[in-house]
């Protein structure tokens, strides 16, 4: 049994994480926190989420008490917090000893230098990064099985590179195009204007300049055009990429390609036909659909995910399982 900690867990991705750890046989939550200062501090999560009402643990603050009790008695610390937060928690929780399965982009890149720009922060922690591993499940299971500080991938990225990556061997210099949807979750639960229901209405944002261009060019090692837009639903991504092939190639060699996820439980692959949102929404589950023009070498392919499950929340747990394996229970 391994004991888990986690942290914003009032929170759209941590409340979510927290229902899922609370139903897993091999995990226990050695506590649920909140900021010191938060409006929410010692309120049952079900206060805050009347679904989750047969769970019955409140939510405490993050003091430095908290922090050393968390040290203690805990094996892992799940962190559903903003960037900033994450940055110093995980160093903090990492250097302790316990593992991290960080949610927030803090150590999803490699290279310090890329922090400035795309988060607006110096990175402090090098030591801490260069053990940092990029938990798309599906491809990182060995790297996640031997690192204790595991950086938990983006919605979007997971989506896009799930459907990219297995065919990245047949791209050309042309730039996959990647348009993908969230649902207004993918915000956070704190009020926003451009959330609020009133303001919400389809629509690109963070042309040219999202954060998560970078993560996906780099996990996919190479570039893409990548345009998030908002939609008026609560949950779930649709990412519909374009991409040019290598001349020659084949459907079959596109299908051949998709075959590494036949004996992944999550992932379903599918030709000519497409996925919708709400077949994945409060799933773990990614579905996949693609069609190809061998006239043109043009490829469609449309990756579905739940955001706060398989963007965040279930995959954050496919990778507390790796990483703990046969220990967890
Ligand atoms: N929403 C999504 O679809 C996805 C989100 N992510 C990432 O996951 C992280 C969490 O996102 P999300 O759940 O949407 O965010 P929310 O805004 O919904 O939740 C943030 C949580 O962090 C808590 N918090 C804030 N400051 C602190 C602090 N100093 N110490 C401890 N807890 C704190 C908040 O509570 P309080 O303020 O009351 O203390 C709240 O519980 C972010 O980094 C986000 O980028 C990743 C993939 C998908
Ligand atoms: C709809 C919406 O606003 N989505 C968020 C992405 C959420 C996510 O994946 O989070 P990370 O911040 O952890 O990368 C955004 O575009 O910033």
């Amino acid at each position: 049994m391994k004991h888990i900690a986690i942290i914003g867990a009032s929170g759209y991705t941590g409340a979510q994480i927290t229902s899922l750890i609370n139903t897993d046989s091999d995990l226990s939550i050695q506590g649920l926190y909140v900021s010191e200062n938060s409006l929410d501090k010692g309120k049952p999560l079900a206060e805050l989420y009347p679904s989750y009402n047969h769970i019955s643990l409140c939510l405490k603050p993050l003091t430095n008490e908290a922090k050393n009790a968390i040290v203690a008695q805990a094996d892992a610390v799940v962190l559903a917090t903003d960037h900033v937060v994450s940055l110093h928690l995980a160093a903090w929780f990492y250097k302790q000893g316990l593992a991290v399965f960080d949610l927030s982009g803090a150590y999803r890149f490699g290279s310090l230098e890329q922090y400035p720009k795309w988060y607006g922060f110096t990175h402090e922690y090098p030591e801490v990064l260069a053990e940092a591993v990029y938990g798309l499940a599906e491809w990182n299971a060995a790297e996640i099985t031997q690192s204790k500080m595991i950086a938990v991938p983006g919605c979007y990225p997971t989506a896009s590179l799930t459907a990219l990556k297995p065919i990245s061997h047949l791209l050309t210099e042309v730039l996959p195009v990647i348009n993908a949807v969230s649902g207004v979750t993918g915000a956070g639960r704190k009020a926003h204007l451009h959330t609020s229901f009133c303001e919400v209405s389809l629509t690109a944002y963070g042309v040219m300049g999202h954060r998560h261009q970078p993560e996906i060019a780099t996990q996919l090692g190479h570039n893409v055009v990548f345009t998030p837009h908002l939609g008026n639903f609560k949950r779930g991504i649709l990412a519909t990429i374009t991409v040019q092939l290598a001349k020659g190639t084949t459907a079959d060699d596109i299908a051949a390609a998709y075959q590494c996820y036949d004996d992944a439980a999550l992932i379903t692959v599918k030709q000519n036909a497409f996925p919708k949102v709400d077949d994945v929404v409060h799933t773990a589950n990614c579905l996949v659909g693609w069609k190809y023009d061998a006239d043109t070498h043009y490829l469609v392919v449309s990756s579905a995910i739940d955001n706060l499950m398989k963007g965040a929340a279930s995959q954050a747990l496919q990778c507390i399982k790796i990483h703990f394996g046969n220990e967890s229970q």
